[in-house]
């Protein structure tokens, strides 16, 4: 089953199709394994909010896209002067759409009980990884007879993270869970695929990292940074509720995907804040900031007392957090007898 074709993405209809997508209450979902028909399920609510925040995605795409010109210009030195402004347009897209993702993302709790999960994640398992399925499945008559080990249904196989990922350059650990990240893309249908190969290739090959964090603009560093923190608390809240929906109620060890349940999704998320870290001391924001105090401009010229304050709150979060998510997976691994980086 797969995640955009058949129970998340193209899985609901518009009750008014004139009103669209931002108010939650006009989606609908057309299949489900539980009470899902139920507007009001939690099982509803649980896919209905992945659509209501996908919806929002076509500013992230337009920033994306706008970003990976721009640095594409400047590169071929064909519109230099304009390409940092452009690309801040770009990034100021991104913000705006991942600010709106995120809320509609919050509204999960009230959405979809977190008590009400299990029963319907039965049906969503996959065959990869599984104990139940130690020698795969045979679909009769295909694949030549041959069990095959698909992965399950999972939202790794959404696009917006993968995304941001991509085009900001995020480096993820050499390991065997960054692996399975890898694997999850050929899950996507193959329009997802090209975007995201497209963008993940463009941005490679302009260096958009090094663009935006070394034109000796400190304004542009802010900007890339904000976006990182949307990845990062993406990825945060959604540990919450993978907590929360997931650990406390299970102690099966592994996600719908095939991922270790313990240590996956905290790969990915120490990944990004480390990088916000690299990045903060890469580009001489992070001396600026020990220093405790705004000095008026100076050789940073253009970091206002505004940007100065919310980028210190943002790294002081980053550091602290990502402190406290080392810690609390050390104590699930002691605590489920994991080893911290196996699959
Ligand atoms: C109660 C809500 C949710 C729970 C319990 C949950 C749980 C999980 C779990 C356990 C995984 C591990 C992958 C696997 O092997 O299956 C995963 C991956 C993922 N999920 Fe969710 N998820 C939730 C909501 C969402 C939403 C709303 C989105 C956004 C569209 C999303 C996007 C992702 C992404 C992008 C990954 C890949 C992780 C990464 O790149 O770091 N999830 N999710
Ligand atoms: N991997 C999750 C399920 C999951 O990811 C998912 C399944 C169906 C539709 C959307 C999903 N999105 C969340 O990541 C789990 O293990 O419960």
């Amino acid at each position: 089953m797969s995640y955009a074709a058949s129970y998340a993405l193209y899985n609901y209809y518009l009750v008014d199709p004139s009103k669209g997508h931002d108010d939650y209450s006009n989606l609908r979902l057309i299949r489900a394994f539980e009470k899902g028909l139920d507007p009001k399920s939690s099982e509803a609510g649980f896919i209905l909010t992945h659509i209501h925040m996908v919806a929002q995605t076509g500013k992230l795409i337009e920033g994306a896209a706008n970003v990976v010109q721009a640095v594409s210009a400047a590169r071929n030195e064909q519109n230099d002067e304009n390409a940092i402004a452009d690309a801040k347009v770009g990034l100021q897209s991104i913000l705006q759409a991942m600010t709106i993702i995120e809320a509609n993302m919050e509204k999960m709790w009230a959405n979809s009980l977190p008590k009400d999960y299990m029963t319907y994640r039965t049906f969503i398992y996959g065959i990869t990884n599984q104990s139940m399925f130690p020698d795969g499945v045979i679909y009769e008559g295909q694949y030549d007879d041959k069990p095959q080990f698909f992965r399950g249904e999972s939202g790794a196989n959404d696009s917006i993270i993968p995304l941001l990922d991509h085009l900001c350059q995020i480096p993820m650990p050499e390991n065997p869970l960054t692996k399975i990240l890898v694997e999850f893309r050929q899950y996507r249908p193959k329009p997802h695929r090209e975007f995201l190969t497209n963008i993940r290739e463009k941005a490679a090959g302009v260096q958009v990292r090094d663009f935006l964090t070394h034109s000796g603009d400190f304004g542009v560093v802010v900007l890339y940074l904000r976006v990182l923190d949307h990845v990062r608390s993406f990825r945060w809240r959604h540990w919450q509720f993978t907590r929360e929906y997931i650990i406390k109620r299970t102690s099966h060890p592994v996600a719908t995907g095939g991922s270790p349940i313990i240590t996956w999704l905290p790969n990915q998320l120490s990944a990004v804040m480390q990088l916000m870290e690299d990045v903060c001391k890469g580009s001489g924001l992070w001396a600026v900031l020990a220093e405790g105090v705004w000095s008026g401009g100076g050789a940073e010229g253009s970091l206002t007392k505004k940007e100065f304050d919310l980028i210190k709150d943002i790294m002081d979060n980053a550091v602290d957090q990502k402190r406290k998510l080392a810690k609390e997976v050390a104590k699930y691994c002691q605590d489920r007898g994991v080893d911290a980086t196996a699959i």
